[in-house]
């Protein structure tokens, strides 16, 4: 049968509302599509920025790759469409918020606000492995909550990140596994490692290996010098599910479906998710 054809939209198909993230999304807005009245966010990039970063292919195989994914923790792209000078982004408008304000206003999450998040993060992440996408930069400033408190991977596309390289260049290492920082391939158990390493920050307020030199923290990575401290009080459940993922070596980190029946997460996380 025929497919739908894809409506073109035009700027004027939306009355374009506040600045969403304060310029920290590039220019994103708040957005309302006249006819369904249907609140999105419109992220705007300028056509010469792309030329110039040359990510136009990337973003168009970006478009191609998200107009596909259809998961409730992950950020929709609904569609595009461009003019003169810029190109639009029609995204999934997420009303909660960015999860990193949230973990800076609380100071750390409780143990079950943690597990639902995380369960959600590894039904998303098996979802995406399960169409050959990985290395989804799942830190917390990539993370956004929907209007039912649901977490969403609202991924920014690694070129984004080069674009604004400055973001990149003081972005955190933190987050990488040992064979990223010691430049080795990869494959979709780093974003075990970085699940493992958001689970320790969503619980204890900051990421385990962190250190004020980038040098010390590679050494810490690569050394997987993973300590607990004593405050806040955290079960050994959550510790033991940490200890699994946190595993130099690849192919022995605990495996995203395992992780959904690990007693921690069973026991903490909220099925609504
Ligand atoms: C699926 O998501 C995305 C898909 C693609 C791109 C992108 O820019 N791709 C690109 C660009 C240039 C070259 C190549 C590729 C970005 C995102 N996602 C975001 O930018 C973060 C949420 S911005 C929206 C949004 C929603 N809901 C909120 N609630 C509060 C703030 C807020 C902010």
């Amino acid at each position: 049968k025929a497919s739908a054809v894809e409506k073109r939209w035009t700027l004027n198909d939306f009355d374009i509302g506040m600045p969403l993230g304060r310029g920290k999304f590039g220019h994103v807005y708040l957005a309302r599509e006249k006819r369904s009245n249907h609140i999105v966010a419109l992220k705007v990039l300028f056509k010469s920025q792309l030329k110039q970063s040359q990510v136009e292919h990337q973003l168009r195989r970006e478009v191609e790759i998200q107009s596909h994914l259809r998961h409730p923790n992950i950020l929709r792209l609904y569609g595009y469409f461009y003019d003169q000078t810029r190109v639009y982004l029609i995204l999934e408008y997420a009303a909660k918020g960015e999860v990193y304000k949230e973990l800076q206003k609380c100071k750390y999450f409780s143990e079950r606000r943690t597990a639902t998040y995380i369960s959600s993060l590894a039904q998303a992440l098996i979802y995406l492995h399960g169409k050959h996408v990985i290395h989804r930069d799942i830190k917390p400033e990539n993370l956004l909550i929907g209007l039912q408190g649901e977490l969403k991977i609202a991924d920014f596309g690694w070129s984004v990140h080069t674009f604004n390289r400055r973001r990149t260049m003081c972005g955190t290492l933190d987050y990488l596994p040992p064979e990223m920082v010691e430049s080795v391939e990869h494959d979709a158990s780093v974003d075990i490692w970085s699940l493992g390493i958001l689970c320790y920050e969503f619980l204890f307020g900051a990421p385990p290996f962190e250190a004020k030199e980038h040098s010390d923290t590679y050494r810490r990575i690569v050394k997987v010098d993973l300590k607990f401290p004593s405050k806040p009080i955290v079960s050994p459940g959550a510790k033991e599910l940490i200890s699994q993922m946190l595993v130099k070596d690849s192919s022995q980190r605990l495996p995203l479906h395992k992780l959904l029946e690990h007693p921690w997460i069973v026991q903490n996380a909220d099925p609504s998710g």
